[in-house]
């Protein structure tokens, strides 16, 4: 579980978050969902001490992440899986390396762990081990790094995973399997998951929890089904943009 309370950011003199206060229950999907610039991503950076936050807190477990200092955010930094934007490989290492990165710098697993733990991590997602261990980021389709970086996520066990755009340059059925398997390992680590995400097929396929951002302040809170009724102008303004999710609006 996770609990903002009132939390506020600004940089100089723009606030960019303005009193954002949610819960992000684990084994759901939570998702952040707003127009560009309204604070989505600042508010992810903030939950994982990217940013410092000016006022508020961030409590993971009913612990206060923001008073911490580094050393003492150590051990919740290991429980916590990141898929940013673009999947953030990193290009010199090839897919078993990629995976192995925070097994190396977290934990004192042996290489045979390692090894195990890369080929459990890469079938979860999907990919033959033998396939692409040793290929390089380049050699990998879009698909296959988000793939890749999901792998890496979760290769810790996290009790929590921060997805930045995961559909991002994706076609949509690629896009619906990423959304898909996020979902499923949410509910089969019971993961407290939280996605930040402009995409409406997202939205309503896996959006269990959903927090729009307007202006830097948390303007509604629902869930898939609900966004289907709402009255909320901005909302509806923002969700129903396309002709093709006006079709999916409830008369
Ligand atoms: N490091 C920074 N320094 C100054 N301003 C920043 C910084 N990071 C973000 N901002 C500003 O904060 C506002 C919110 O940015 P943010 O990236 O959180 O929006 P977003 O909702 O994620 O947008 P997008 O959907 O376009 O990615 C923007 O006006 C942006 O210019």
């Amino acid at each position: 579980m996770i609990e903002l309370s009132n939390i506020t950011k600004s940089f100089g003199e723009k606030t960019v978050l303005d009193d954002i206060s949610a819960s992000f229950r684990p084994g759901i999907t939570n998702l952040i969902i707003g127009g560009s610039g309204s604070g989505k991503t600042t508010l992810l950076k903030c939950m994982v001490g990217l940013h410092e936050v000016d006022s508020g807190e961030v409590c993971y477990s009913g612990k206060d992440f923001t008073k911490m200092d580094f050393r003492e955010r150590i051990p919740i930094r290991k429980e916590i899986g990141m898929l940013f934007q673009g999947s953030a490989l990193f290009d010199s290492m090839n897919v078993e390396q990629n995976i192995m990165f925070p097994m190396d710098m977290f934990t004192t697993m042996s290489l045979k762990e390692k090894r195990e733990r890369v080929n459990f991590c890469l079938k979860r997602v999907s990919l033959d081990p033998a396939d692409v261990n040793r290929k390089m980021p380049s050699e990998l389709s879009g698909g296959m790094k988000k793939r890749v970086g999901i792998a890496r996520a979760i290769a810790l066990k996290p009790n929590y995973l921060f997805c930045d755009e995961p559909n991002s340059g994706l076609d949509p059925l690629t896009a619906i399997v990423i959304d898909k398997l996020i979902y499923e390992i949410t509910d089969e680590y019971n993961m407290t998951t939280v996605v930040v995400t402009h995409d409406m097929n997202s939205v309503m396929e896996i959006g269990e929890n959903v927090i729009f951002l307007h202006q830097g302040r948390k303007w509604w809170e629902g869930t898939k089904e609900e966004i289907r009724r709402t009255d909320n102008k901005e909302l509806n303004d923002f969700v129903f943009a396309t002709s093709f999710a006006k079709n999916m609006k409830e008369d």
